[in-house]
């Protein structure tokens, strides 16, 4: 069987806006934007790593609201799922604490204005029709 690691994505969303993160590290992703989150952790669930990761990375505190249809293939073993998440209304603001140098909050017009990883970007395409409908294409 072969060997595979569930890295969970969050597609955090905010008045009609997508939140993307650029990653300061490793020096091969440096630069890229993606969904934050990470691997999930032996015992957890998808949706506590989320919780988790958001936790560690961006200083927030969220709430996972449903998954994201498919499952993209990153570098091997990885593969990447993704969930919509909302933060809790009294949650800070997310600030890059760890992974990332710079947030943006992006509307349906200003999806493709970052550079997503590649492997990123069938997953972001999936989250826009998902949340906008088909409108956001691939620019
Ligand atoms: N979080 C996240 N990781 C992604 C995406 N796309 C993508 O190729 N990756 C890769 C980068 C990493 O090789 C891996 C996830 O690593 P990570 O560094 O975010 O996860 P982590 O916090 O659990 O990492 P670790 O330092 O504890 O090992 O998946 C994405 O959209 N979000």
């Amino acid at each position: 069987m072969t060997e595979r690691i569930v890295v969970v994505g969050a597609a955090v969303l905010s008045d009609g806006c997508l939140l993307a993160a650029r990653r300061s590290a490793p020096a091969e992703l440096a630069g890229r934007w993606e969904l934050p989150g990470g691997k999930v952790e032996v015992g957890e669930t998808s949706e506590g790593a989320l919780v988790r990761e958001l936790r560690e990375e961006l200083g927030v505190e969220s709430e996972v609201l449903a998954r994201v249809p498919g499952e993209w293939a990153l570098r091997s073993p990885y593969v990447l799922q993704v969930w919509t998440v909302r933060l809790l209304a009294d949650s800070p603001a997310p600030k890059p604490l760890q992974d990332h140098d710079e947030l943006r909050w992006l509307t349906s017009d200003e999806l493709w204005d970052v550079e997503w990883l590649d492997q990123d970007v069938a997953a972001v395409m999936e989250v826009a029709r998902g949340v906008w409908g088909s409108g956001a294409a691939a620019g």
